[in-house]
């Protein structure tokens, strides 16, 4: 994909999420990693009216290169990067549901999204909660590091969603997924839910693995 595909297509789905109210406002930062280094969303950007020619090209090692001045949260999708090398794009959100969950202070930090579905194993996986950490701040980077080798979509505690995948589409795709699988399961609160049996998921992990 040329570096102007690339552009376009974060856009395209800059705008869908916006448009499907996914995040709101100027919130919300995503990035690919190109073979030359990075392409991130402008700070205070709205993903939905993003334009290919500011989006802030970043070096191999976060030099501003060009365009506007990148998302404050450099230091969260590097260390996706760092942590996960077969990370392409990282996603971040304020999706309503996801970050609700990120504020329950009875979630389970080790798994906040309980395996209720097939889709959700095979596109999200285990969901960790992390703590809170300033928006930008650096300090988050330990945490993220901690947990990404293992999980591709990570809940930053009182925050929202982050999830990583081996290209933007199947990121964003993923933060859908966490997205809908986090509405099921507030929505499910007080319910009699049943999970997916451990051998179900094993199956599933086995054979639909994402990266
Ligand atoms: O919540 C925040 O402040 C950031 O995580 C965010 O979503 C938007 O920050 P920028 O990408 O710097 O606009
Ligand atoms: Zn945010």
């Amino acid at each position: 994909m040329s570096e102007q595909a690339v552009r376009d297509a974060l856009v395209k789905w800059g705008r869908s999420l916006f448009e499907r109210g996914l995040t709101a406002g100027s919130s919300g930062n995503i990035s690919v990693k190109l073979d030359d280094g990075f392409l991130v969303t402008p700070t205070n950007s709205c993903l939905g009216f993003l334009e290919a020619s500011r989006i802030s090209k970043l070096a191999p090692d976060g030099k501003h290169v060009s365009g506007a001045a990148p998302t404050k949260e450099l230091p969260l999708h590097f260390a996706f990067y760092e942590a996960r090398p077969q990370a392409k794009a990282v996603v971040h959100l304020h999706s309503t549901y996801a970050t609700l969950l990120s504020c329950l202070a009875d979630a389970d930090p080790n798994d906040a999204i309980p395996p209720i579905t097939p889709y959700v194993v095979m596109r999200v996986g285990r969901v960790p909660i992390v703590p809170y950490t300033k928006p930008g701040s650096p300090e988050v980077a330990p945490y993220i590091r901690d947990k990404a080798p293992e999980h591709a979509a990570i809940l930053l505690g009182n925050h929202g969603p982050v999830v990583a995948g081996p290209s933007l589409e199947a990121a964003v795709f993923a933060a859908e997924e966490l997205e809908e699988t986090a509405k099921l399961v507030i929505l499910a609160r007080g319910l009699n839910v049943r999970h997916l049996p451990a051998e179900a998921i094993a199956d599933l992990n086995a054979s639909f693995k994402l990266k």
